[in-house]
């Protein structure tokens, strides 16, 4: 029998819990175990695993799947890779994916591991969609429509603001790639609500996007984590124009980032040392299988 890859789920928030069906639907994984920032009150649905508060306390663990917030996964996955363990992880602000690559390429290098940064669904699986069509149509114009839906990244930025208890962030599609958001607080007690709007709409997460902000008394029963993509590429290829593309997803959320935070957890056993995006990666490396059977079904 294979040795299966060994993965610690690393935050147990929405990410973390659907990485754990994931990783329990693919039998070339097994869990080595789940680490939180304290390990606290054991949880019902965790009793199978074990919780740790440091990734030190798992053994032989292959790879750690981050679902911990966008903005701490530099720091968790620099720390991690020093200590010989592959990482993933779904880190979405677009515009510092390079700076986080370039960061953790040569820690990875040094330490002989491999880490496969931005690997969600957007970015992530869309990045690859994107790239195919550029492609197929190298001029012309993509256009990346989200939803109506829950972006989970908005919503952890909008949780974590002072004085905000709970935050539901929907993405609303307005046309040609611009959106509008809609982000439903619930404020801790004595918070004010102008200054928390204030704050939120300065935020990098939602400077840029027209920003609707509106205090609930119960952001649950509003929530639904469904979310979506509608993407096009309208472009040329060779010298003809007029070459439509697109692909459209309904989706839930947190359930195809963590599969496909577990289809990268698969990719970094094949890969040599370094860190990557996922365009930087092969599609087969992404699947279980072998290469030939592969090729004969896909190719
Ligand atoms: N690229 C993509 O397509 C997508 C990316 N994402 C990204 O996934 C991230 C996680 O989303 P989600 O699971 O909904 O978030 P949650 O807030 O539900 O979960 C994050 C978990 O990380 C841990 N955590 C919280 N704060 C910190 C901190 N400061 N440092 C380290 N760990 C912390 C906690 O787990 P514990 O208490 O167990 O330590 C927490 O439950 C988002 O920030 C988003 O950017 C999400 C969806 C799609
Ligand atoms: N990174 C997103 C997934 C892509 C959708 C998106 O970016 C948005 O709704 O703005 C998320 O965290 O849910």
């Amino acid at each position: 029998m294979t040795k299966k890859i060994r993965a610690a789920v690393v935050g147990y928030g929405n990410i973390g819990k659907y990485a754990i069906e994931a990783l329990n639907a693919a039998d070339d994984f097994e869990i080595a175990g789940v680490v939180r920032r304290s390990a606290g009150e054991p949880l019902a649905e965790l009793a199978a695993y074990q919780v740790v508060d440091d990734i030190d306390k798992l053994d032989n663990v292959d790879v750690a799947i981050l679902c911990s917030p966008t903005r701490a996964i530099k720091q968790v996955a620099q720390k991690i890779l020093a200590k010989g363990i592959n990482t993933v992880d779904s880190f979405d602000v677009h515009s510092q994916i390079v700076d986080l690559k370039n960061t953790l390429d040569p820690i990875a290098k040094a330490n002989n591991t491999v880490s496969v940064v931005a690997a969600g669904w957007d970015p992530g699986s869309d990045s690859i969609v994107r790239t195919l069509m550029l492609a197929m149509a190298p001029k012309g114009i993509t256009y990346t429509n989200f939803g109506p839906g829950m972006s989970m990244g908005h919503s952890v930025a909008a949780r974590a603001i002072p004085g905000v208890k709970e935050a539901l962030s929907v993405t609303v599609p307005m046309g040609t790639g611009v959106h509008r958001r809609l982000v439903y607080i619930e404020l801790e007690q004595g918070a004010d609500f102008a200054t928390v709007e204030k704050t939120l709409k300065a935020d990098d997460y939602f400077a840029s996007d027209e920003t609707h902000v509106k205090q609930v008394d119960c952001v649950d029963n509003l929530k639904d984590m469904g979310h979506g993509v509608h993407l096009t590429h309208k472009g040329v290829s060779g010298e003809t124009q007029n070459q439509l593309f697109e692909y459209s997803m309904r989706i839930n959320n947190p359930a195809l980032t963590s599969q496909f935070l577990v289809s990268a957890a698969r990719a970094t056993t094949k890969l040599s040392s370094g860190a990557y995006t996922v365009i930087e990666v092969a599609p087969i490396h992404f699947l279980q299988g072998e290469t030939d059977k592969l090729i004969e079904r896909l190719v």
